[in-house]
C-alpha cells in the first residue's frame, strides 16, 4: 500500500464503459501529445464496433469487451490502470483507489455508470441484472428454475419475458400495458401474441456469450468480474445468450397488470402470518404449493411462489466513490446534474453516460434515456467539451442532443423510436394517427400543431429517415395529414 502521490495527468477518465473508453478515444484522437489516464475496475473495457449511421440521428452498433491493451495500442498516449476509485478531493484534483494510490488531474470525466436500482438489496432471491457477472448468475439459477418472477415494463423486463425458455414467468408490472417504458398500450397490444408464441427457426439465433471475443479473455473476465463492477450490458444480451429454465416447456408468461411488490416473504415468515399462495387454476402454471424458497405478495393481494425475482426497475447512478466532501449537485434521479458543456458543479470535472442527468433546458425533441447510443454520444462530446474549455473555444452543443433515436429490437421486431414517441411532455391536444398491419408493422406519428413530435415504427417500415426529417425541419403537415400513413402513397413524394 502507497500513498505517494502517482502521477499528475492531464485528463483523467473514469469508467471502462461505452462512455468512457469513447471519451478516451475521442481525447486521444484530438490531442495525441497530452498525457491521458484511464482508471477502471474491470479489467476489460467496451468497444464499439460495426458503427453504421442509419440517419441524421440514429445510429447502430454492437459493443464488444476487449482487454485494456485494445485502447493502448490504438491510442498510444492513454495509459490505462485496472484501478478502483473510493474517492475524490475535488478541490485538490484528487483520485483516490482502492489500493492505496492517489492520482492528480487537470480535468476529470466521470463515467462510472450505474448500478441496478433493486427492490430489495438485501434479499438473496432478488437479483438485479448489469454486467457479464450478474448475467452469468442470472443463467445459472435460471437452469435450476421452475418459475421466477419479473419486476419491472422496461428494458430488461421486456427482453427476458420474450427469451427465457423452460421456466414459468410472472411478469408484475406498474402500467395497464406491457413494456411501457419504450412503448404505447397500441404496440404493446401488438407484441402481445408474441409472449407466450413459440419462436420460429429463424428467431433462434446461435446462443453464445457475444461480450467476450475469445477463450483466454474469457476466462481473465472470469477472475475479474467477480471481484469488480463490470459495465453495462448492451444490444443483443438477451438474444446471444441461452435462457433455459428446468421445465420442458416453451414460453409461459403470465402479465399481472398494474401491480407493485407489496412484500416478500419467505416460507416460515408465510406460514407465520398465515397467509397463503394464491391458486391459479385460471393460469397455465402447474402447482408447487408451499415450496419455493420466496414468495411475492403484489399489492392486489395476490401471492406467488417463485425460485426467484428479476428486479428489473432501472438504474441507480454510480455516484458514491466521488460525492463525499464535495459540492455536486445531484439530480432526483441520482445522477450527476451535468449543463450543456456536461460539466458537473465541481470545478474541471465533466460526467458522461448513465452515471450523470443532463441538466440543461433540452431541444424539444430531445431527453436522456440511459442507453447505448446517449452513452457513447455523451463520452465523445464530453471529451471536445473539455478540450474547448482549455483552448478557450466556443463549441455548440452537438447535433445529436436536437433528437431523442433510439433502434433496437423488441419480441424480434425492429423498434425505431424518435422525438417524443409517446407524446412525452406533450398535454393533451395531441393527436395520434396510426398505421398497423397486424404480425407485421405498427406505425404511430404523434403530431402537435400540425407538425410531427414523434414517432414509433415497428417492423420494416423505411419510414425513419422521411420522419426524422419532419420532426427536424417541422413541417407544416395539415395540408397531407390525411395521407401521412397511407401504405400506398410514399411520404417523400409530399416534400418534392
Ligand atoms: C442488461 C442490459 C441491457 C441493455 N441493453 C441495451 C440496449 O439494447 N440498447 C441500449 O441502447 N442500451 C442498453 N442498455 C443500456 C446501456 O448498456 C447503458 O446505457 C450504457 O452501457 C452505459 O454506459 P456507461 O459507460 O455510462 O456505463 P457502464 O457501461 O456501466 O460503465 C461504467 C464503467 O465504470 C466502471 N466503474 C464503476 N465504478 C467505478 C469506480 N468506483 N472506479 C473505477 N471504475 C468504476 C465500471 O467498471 C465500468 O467499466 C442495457 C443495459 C443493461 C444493463
Ligand atoms: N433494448 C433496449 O433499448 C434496452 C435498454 N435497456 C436499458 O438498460 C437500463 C436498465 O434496464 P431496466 O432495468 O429495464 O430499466 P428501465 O428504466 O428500462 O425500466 C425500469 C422499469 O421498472 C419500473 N419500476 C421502477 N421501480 C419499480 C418498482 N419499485 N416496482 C415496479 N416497477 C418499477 C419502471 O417504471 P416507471 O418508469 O413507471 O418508474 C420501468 O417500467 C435502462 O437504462 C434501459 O433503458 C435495457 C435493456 C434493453
Amino acid at each position: 500500500m502507497t500513498d505517494e502521490l502517482e502521477d499528475v495527468y492531464k485528463y483523467v477518465v473514469v469508467g471502462g464503459g461505452i462512455a468512457g473508453v469513447t471519451c478516451v478515444e475521442t481525447l486521444s484522437a484530438l490531442c495525441p501529445d497530452e498525457r491521458i489516464l484511464l482508471l477502471t475496475s474491470s479489467n476489460l473495457v467496451k468497444a464499439v464496433i460495426n458503427y453504421q449511421k442509419v440517419s441524421k440521428t440514429l445510429e447502430s452498433f454492437d459493443v464488444q469487451e476487449k482487454p485494456m491493451s485494445y485502447i493502448q495500442n490504438d491510442c498510444p498516449n492513454v495509459q490505462v490502470l485496472q484501478k478502483t476509485i473510493i474517492s475524490l478531493d475535488a478541490k485538490n484534483h484528487i483520485l483516490r483507489t482502492d489500493d492505496g494510490c492517489k492520482f492528480k488531474y487537470q480535468k476529470l470525466c466521470i463515467c462510472a455508470g450505474g448500478k441496478p436500482k433493486l427492490i430489495s438489496e438485501d434479499n438473496a432471491y432478488v437479483v438485479g441484472i448489469r454486467d457479464t457477472e450478474s448475467v452469468q448468475e442470472f443463467q445459472s439459477r435460471l437452469q435450476k428454475a421452475r418459475r421466477i418472477i419479473v419486476v419491472g415494463n422496461g428494458g430488461i423486463a421486456t427482453e427476458l419475458v420474450y427469451e427465457v425458455e423452460g421456466c414459468e414467468v410472472l411478469w408484475a408490472i406498474k402500467d395497464i400495458s406491457i413494456s411501457s417504458t419504450f412503448v404505447d398500450p397500441g404496440a404493446a397490444q401488438f407484441f402481445l401474441p408474441h409472449l407466450n408464441q413459440e419462436k420460429s427457426q429463424d428467431e433462434k439465433p446461435l446462443k453464445r456469450l457475444k461480450y467476450t471475443s475469445d477463450k483466454e479473455m474469457s476466462v481473465e473476465f472470469q477472475k475479474s468480474s467477480l471481484q469488480t463492477p463490470g459495465g453495462a450490458l448492451g444490444p443483443d444480451w438477451s438474444t446471444s445468450l441461452e435462457m433455459k429454465g428446468l421445465q420442458s416447456l416453451c414460453h409461459c408468461v403470465h402479465v399481472e397488470y398494474q401491480v407493485e411488490v407489496a412484500k416478500l416473504w419467505s416460507p416460515e415468515e408465510l406460514r407465520n402470518a398465515c397467509k397463503t399462495e394464491t391458486t391459479h387454476t385460471d393460469l397455465p402454471f402447474t402447482q408447487h404449493p408451499g415450496s419455493w424458497p420466496i414468495y411475492v405478495e403484489l399489492t392486489n393481494g395476490k401471492i406467488y411462489g417463485c425460485d426467484f425475482v428479476v428486479s428489473a426497475t432501472g438504474v441507480t447512478p454510480n455516484i458514491e466513490p466521488f460525492t463525499e466532501n464535495n459540492k455536486f449537485h445531484i439530480a432526483s434521479d441520482g445522477g450527476l446534474m451535468v449543463n450543456d458543456k456536461l460539466q458537473t458543479s465541481e470545478k474541471d470535472i465533466y460526467a458522461a453516460g448513465d452515471v450523470c442527468t443532463a441538466s440543461w433546458d433540452p431541444a424539444p425533441h430531445w431527453f436522456q434515456m440511459r442507453l447505448w447510443a446517449q452513452a457513447r454520444q455523451m463520452g465523445a462530446y464530453a471529451a471536445k467539451s473539455m478540450l474547448a474549455d482549455d483552448s478557450g473555444d466556443e463549441i455548440p452543443l452537438d447535433f445529436c442532443f436536437e433528437l431523442f433515436s433510439h433502434v433496437t429490437k423488441f419480441f424480434n421486431y425492429k423498434v425505431i423510436l424518435l422525438g417524443k414517441y409517446n407524446a412525452q411532455g406533450l398535454g393533451t391536444d395531441h393527436e395520434l394517427l396510426l398505421r398497423v398491419t397486424k404480425g407485421k408493422e405498427y406505425v404511430k406519428a404523434v403530431i402537435q400543431d400540425g407538425r410531427l413530435q414523434g414517432a414509433v415504427l415497428i417492423g420494416d417500415t423505411d419510414l425513419e429517415e422521411t420522419f426524422e426529417n419532419l420532426i427536424l425541419n417541422q413541417l407544416d403537415l395539415t395540408p397531407f395529414k390525411d395521407h401521412l400513413l397511407e401504405s400506398a402513397i410514399d411520404v417523400e413524394d409530399f416534400f418534392d
